[in-house]
């Protein structure tokens, strides 16, 4: 019997259901803002993806275990959406005219003077107030957070406030408002409560520094990702990748189903190892202390970032609660581990004769550690090692969630599984893949463009206004916390057609490659602006390589009796129990040959080559802001 997966609907757009049209009303009359559901005038239940069959053929057991499931999974939708209509999330407005116009809608008094009695209201008020809801910290926690924040959204629109007691955030799921944040307004803008909440383990590292500090650090930071160093980074991930597929092949022989979350994660702490410090983790085989310690601070970093109350800040609570104690050991052993490998590290440029430039690279050790060291920058081993932690959180957890993705994704839609191999067999064959490969993997990348933008990492981008700020038509102060939430730029149903369908071919192949600025900031999978992510183009080399080495090899179904896949959330989205597959090897189709001609290729399906135009732009560009920052040609970024 095929596993199932549960089904989550939410509602959106199509079929009218009650609680939009009630807050369509009361949206009318208390703000003027215009919401999804509102601008499309019809609601329906849309599917996100963590649903229906594993690619198997479909049974009678399994369609009714489905539909109990739908039907459960609706009833949870419809219970959260009840609540919204019931105005649990919405804070009515104080004051004469509201309370008026709450008591005039009870006689049935006609929209039109309602509306009227509003825009008369407004006329009067300084400023326009943004949509206001209002939450339990249960209706968060209950679930990853970003799926309550998308049923708001579809009721209350591109920015609404949500307050929970005496928190307040602003969400944003407006394309305009994130590029005004993001880019044309960000230097009013810090990372806030993340910088907070991540201090302990990143310092003032790349990610959660602000100001100068960011500026010097960025400046000497991206020329490490040059385009020798990421087409050496090709043969890494190929090499780390093969080690994968050992494994794999271990499993598929003996018949034994593998957890692959797990192991993308060890698949990519041990790349991130070996490309920033030249450190082999070697976690795919082993489970050293290190490794060990890494997760400890990992797992601390994503709880804290989701917690309701920081405990972590009682100043005796990290000697008295056990879990703290033992973070604190595995910071101290990271860190030790760090200052050794930067010793070392400084020994080896000492005695080294090659001179610096701006491509330069060491064979032998081509980490970003080893160029900032040669590179002459001035910095601190303290910040050196909080930079590189930074970089070792940023580029390990969000490389695994989106092979995770991935492949969860591909095991649902065979025919996106089979086109994938068809292109993988003719581009690569059965060799390991090089820098060349990567404008040739087209269809490859455009599945991973496309599994960023259905479960994008991190799912939420924080900031915290410095100033004031005119955020679309709303006014806001200082010292706001702001999530833009990636999930509703995404998934934004006006935006995209099928906005919850795994699509790879809604990106043409011989188009750009998809980035905030030809997508005009409705997908941002590597954030933008001048905190656009600096490892962009390492990391979707990095799973393109992974996806093509493992499909190449395998197939990967689902498990029979796998638990459901379901997501939490910590910095990036989680599966709940993992993702336990079944992985058989491929058998590939018989040689049939020619008497005319020597086959050339053995399998795969040339017709793909054939339709392949130009570039997947695996360009070496540099956005915008990294020019003003002076930089010069690395490969970080997707910017066309
Ligand atoms: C698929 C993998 C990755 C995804 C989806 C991703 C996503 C992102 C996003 C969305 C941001 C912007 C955060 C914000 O604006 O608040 C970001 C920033 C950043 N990323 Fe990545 N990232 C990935 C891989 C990497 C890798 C491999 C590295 C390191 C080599 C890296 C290093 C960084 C750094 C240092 C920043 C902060 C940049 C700054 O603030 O100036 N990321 N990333």
């Amino acid at each position: 019997m095929a596993a199932n997966l549960p089904l989550l609907q939410l509602p959106s757009i199509s079929t009218p259901s009650l609680h939009s049209k009630l807050h369509s009303k009361r949206l009318n009359l208390t703000t003027t803002s215009t919401s999804p559901a509102k601008l499309k005038g019809t609601s329906r239940y849309s599917t996100i993806t963590c649903s229906s069959s594993n690619g198997r053929g479909p049974d009678s057991t399994d369609d009714s275990v489905k539909s109990v499931e739908r039907i459960l999974e609706e009833k949870k939708r419809a219970e959260l959406a009840a609540r919204i209509a019931s105005g649990e999330f919405t804070v009515e407005q104080s004051g004469f005219l509201p309370q008026l116009r709450n008591g005039l809608i009870k006689l049935g008094v006609p929209t039109e003077i309602l509306e009227f009695l509003s825009k008369w209201n407004n006329a009067g008020e300084e400023q326009l107030a943004i949509p206001l809801a209002k939450g339990a910290i249960s209706a968060i926690r209950s679930q990853a957070f970003f799926i309550p924040l998308y049923e708001l959204y579809l009721t209350y629109g591109g920015i609404f406030r949500l307050t929970f007691g005496p928190k307040s955030f602003l969400i944003v799921s407006d394309p305009s408002i994130a590029k005004r944040i993001l880019r044309e307004n960000s230097k009013a803008y810090s990372k806030g409560i993340l910088a907070e909440i991540l201090e302990f383990v990143m310092g003032k590292g790349l990610i959660p520094a602000d100001g100068e500090i960011w500026r010097v650090r960025r400046r000497a930071i991206v020329p490490a990702l040059h385009q020798k160093y990421v087409a050496a980074m090709i043969s890494l991930f190929g090499q780390a990748t093969d080690r994968l597929c050992e494994k794999l092949d271990a499993a598929a022989s003996d018949g034994e189903d593998v957890e692959m979350e797990s192991l993308f994660s060890r698949l990519t702490l041990d790349i991130i190892g070996k490309a920033l410090f030249n450190y082999d983790f070697d976690s795919l085989t082993n489970d050293t202390g290190i490794v060990e310690a890494v997760y400890t601070v990992l797992r601390e970093a994503e709880d804290r970032s989701v917690a309701p109350i920081p405990v972590w800040n009682i100043p005796i609570w990290k000697d008295i609660s056990p879990r703290q104690r033992k973070v604190t050991v595995a910071l101290k052993l990271i860190n030790d581990t760090l200052n050794n490998l930067i010793a070392i590290c400084k020994r080896m440029v000492e005695q080294e004769e090659l001179q610096f430039h701006e491509e330069y690279m060491n064979d032998q050790d081509p980490s970003i550690l080893h160029f900032l060291l040669a590179s002459g920058d001035d910095v601190s081993s303290k910040q050196l090692r909080d930079d590189l932690m930074t970089m070792l959180i940023a580029g390990h957890e969000t490389s695994a969630a989106v092979l995770t993705w991935t492949f969860y994704l591909l095991s649902k839609e065979p025919s996106v599984m089979s086109k994938l191999q068809n292109e993988v067999d003719s581009v690569i064959g059965d060799r390991f893949p090089t820098i060349d490969d990567m404008k040739k993997l087209k269809y490859t990348t455009r599945v991973i463009n496309e599994s960023l933008r259905l479960y994008p990492q991190p799912p939420v981008l924080i900031r915290r206004s410095l100033e004031d700020d005119v955020l679309g038509k709303y006014p806001i102060k200082k010292d706001e916390d702001i999530f833009i939430s990636l999930w509703n730029l995404h998934r934004c149903p006006n935006h995209w057609v099928d906005a919850e369908k795994f699509n790879p071919e809604r990106w043409p192949l011989d188009g750009p490659n998809p980035n905030e600025t030809n997508q005009n900031f409705s997908y941002l999978p590597f954030g933008g602006g001048p905190r656009k992510c600096i490892g962009d183009m390492f990391a979707l080399f990095e799973t393109v390589v992974a996806v093509a080495m493992l499909v190449r090899r395998f197939n990967f179904q689902i498990a029979l009796g796998a638990p459901p896949v379901e997501m939490t959330t910590g910095a990036t989205i989680h599966t709940t129990e993992g993702l336990k597959m079944t992985v058989t090897r491929r058998t590939k189709p018989p040689i049939i040959p020619k008497l005319e001609m020597p086959a050339l290729k053995v399998d795969g399906d040339s017709s793909i080559t054939k339709q392949q135009s130009p570039a997947v732009t695996a360009s070496v560009s540099i956005s915008q802001e990294d020019q003003q920052l002076g930089q010069k040609g690395q490969v970080s970024s997707a910017h066309s």
